[in-house]
């Protein structure tokens, strides 16, 4: 299966378990890699056969906007869970970065892969 992917893809969100988070809106950063076959897309040279990353993007964006969960263990999963069931996408494998989260660490957060690969 071939893979379309989507890096570091910056979004502003509420996310967060302390009192401060709830009241601001911090930056996640997802990496997100989506299988789909792209032949049909090759051969006819024409955007209905393809995996529109354009609007996988912006769907992604919007739902992660306006989310206000407490972990990131929700968040990604929700994201996960839209790919499958609003694209035809078999698998996904995101890596959510919350940067900053901890002081010490230069990078921190979760990654899944969800659905079968083929
Ligand atoms: N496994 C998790 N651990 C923690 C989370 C989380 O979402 N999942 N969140 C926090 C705080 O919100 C943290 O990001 C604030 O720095 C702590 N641990």
């Amino acid at each position: 299966m071939d893979i379309i992917f989507l890096g570091g893809l910056e979004i502003d969100t509420i996310i967060g378990i302390y009192d401060w988070e709830r009241t601001i809106k911090q930056k996640i950063v997802l990496d997100i890699e989506m299988a789909f076959d792209i032949q049909k897309a090759a051969a006819s040279d024409d955007i209905a056969y393809a995996l529109d990353y354009k609007k996988v993007s912006d769907r992604v964006v919007d739902f992660v906007e306006h989310s206000q969960y407490f972990l990131v263990e929700k968040l990604i999963e929700e994201v996960a869970q839209l790919l499958l069931t609003e694209f035809a996408i078999p698998w996904v494998k995101i890596i959510l970065n919350k940067k900053g989260a901890i002081s010490r660490a230069q990078d921190v957060g979760i990654i899944i892969e969800r659905g079968q690969k083929s």
